[in-house]
């Protein structure tokens, strides 16, 4: 295998025997091969494909198509019936809930368990150990047995072992899908950081995930790999088959019945008196802000710290929620320790994959004229905006107070995913942001 290859499957297949009852899996054997008492099935069938180190593939397919069988024998928990993988470096995965850890154990005793099935020395776990639990946000249960995990703990706490475990390739199948949203961000930082140096192999029915984050992708159906290209042929084709059979279910279902009604909305837990307000317009965006939280995980000097984030509205009321389209401001209020001759403040707007969707800061407003905001000040910046109109989803809001100019300063407080938005009901689909349409109409002339 060449050296800049991380990854090479040849003629890879994982067949099964499908028995109708137990029972005849005793006849099967006490039948000595002479009569066959069960169907084979192929659940992934003549798999070839290559990755090259630092590349990240992600892996589409229906239900049933084979792509976490595929990824047990990357990963080496599923024995493959025919064929060979070979991988380069040190392999970490996220399988299926459960996968690696042992119920009957604590956190702490399945940290070391997994770190050191990963091949990590009893000393390399013990100076990591503090770092992983922090990761996991787990605290105190750390101590109790994994079989009283929820589900969203029992990832962080996976995953937090496989972001300290110096892997070369990270496996993933389908575990972001659990966590919330805050640690959604902490992972897809983690992620990003790792894809500049690792290889990334994940499935997921995110297709969104796929296009943003793979350099290519692998289309899976049946059990075979149907298609290996560039994520957005790739994305188009299973998007096309999944539609297409969509559809045909869809037309049977509505056959004789009525045409589905209107898009139901989430309002969860947040109902409070702005409700029926916003409710007349939620069926357009109806976003929602939650926590700012002082235990977010930050970085800087430390000169500067904030302390609080807030959504307005146009007249400088708290907002909890706040409708796509809506004139609103962001209040980003600091506390200063020493002198800044130059403060520039600023934020960025993320949806859940990382990307950011917009940003800015105080800078070039104030560069001909810097403010200065002297030490034991209390500083605010307010940046007045109308909220774009967003898919529904997660997005965080990351503020930060630096010190000199746009190219060259020193960061005070950065504050990781200082507040989450969720975006409910939206009549936006597809892409990044929803423009509003002056217009949209028809005409046909003959
Ligand atoms: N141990 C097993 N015995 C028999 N069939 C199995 C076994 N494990 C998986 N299969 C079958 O193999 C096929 C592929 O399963 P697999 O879990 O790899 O699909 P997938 O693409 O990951 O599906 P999903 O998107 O639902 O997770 C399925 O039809 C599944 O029922």
């Amino acid at each position: 295998m060449s050296c800049d290859v991380a990854i090479k499957i040849q003629d890879l297949s994982k067949h099964y025997q499908i028995y109708e009852q137990p029972s005849d899996r005793l006849r099967q054997i006490f039948s000595r091969g002479r009569k066959k008492f069960h169907k084979d099935f192929c659940a992934v069938q003549d798999v070839s494909f290559e990755v090259a180190r630092g590349e990240v593939v992600g892996i589409v397919g229906k239900n049933g198509s084979g792509k976490s069988t595929l990824l047990q024998m990357i990963c080496g928990t599923l024995n493959p019936t025919t064929g060979t993988v070979e991988v380069k470096g040190r392999v970490a995965a996220l399988l299926e809930l459960g996968a690696g850890f042992n119920p009957e154990f604590t956190g702490r005793e399945n940290v070391y368990l997994s770190a050191a099935l990963y091949g990590l020395s009893r000393q390399e776990i013990d100076a990591r150990y503090d770092e992983i639990v922090a990761f996991s946000e787990i605290g105190e249960f750390i101590d109790q047995p994994v079989k009283t995990y929820s589900s969203g703990m029992f990832v962080r706490l996976a995953f937090a072992v496989i972001a300290h475990v110096d892997a070369d390739v990270l496996v993933i199948d389908e575990a972001l899908s659990v966590g919330d949203a805050y640690f959604v961000q902490k992972c897809m930082r983690f992620l990003r950081e790792f894809m500049r140096r690792g290889t990334l192999l994940f499935c997921s029915h995110d297709t969104e995930a796929v296009l943003h984050l793979c350099t290519k992708a692998i289309l899976m159906n049946r059990g075979r790999l149907e298609l290996l290209a560039e994520p957005k042929k790739v994305v188009e084709k299973y998007l096309a088959a999944f539609y297409s059979t969509e559809n045909s279910a869809q037309r049977e279902e509505n056959n004789g019945s009525e045409a589905p009604s209107a898009v139901a909305i989430d309002l969860g837990e947040y109902r409070d008196a702005r409700l029926s307000v916003i409710n007349q317009s939620a069926l357009r965006n109806d976003i929602e802000l939650f926590r700012f939280d002082e235990q977010q995980s930050s970085f800087g000097q430390g000169g500067a710290r904030i302390v609080d984030v807030q959504l307005l509205d146009s007249v400088g009321r708290p907002l909890s929620w706040a409708v796509g389209g809506e004139d609103v401001q962001l209040c980003i209020r600091c506390e200063i320790f020493v002198t800044l001759n130059r403060p520039i403040v600023g934020f960025q707007f993320r949806d859940r994959l990382g990307q950011i969707i917009f940003a800015d800061n105080t800078y070039l407003s104030y560069c001909d004229a810097p403010i200065t905001a002297v030490a034991n000040s209390e500083l605010v910046a307010l940046f007045s905006f109308r909220m774009p109109l967003l898919p529904s989803g997660d997005y965080s809001i990351s503020p930060a107070i630096a010190d000199g100019t746009q190219e060259t300063h020193v960061q005070h407080h950065w504050v990781h995913d200082a507040c989450i938005v969720r975006v409910h009901a939206s009549s936006v689909c597809l892409g990044l942001v929803g423009v509003p349409m002056r217009a949209i109409s028809l005409a046909v002339s003959s």
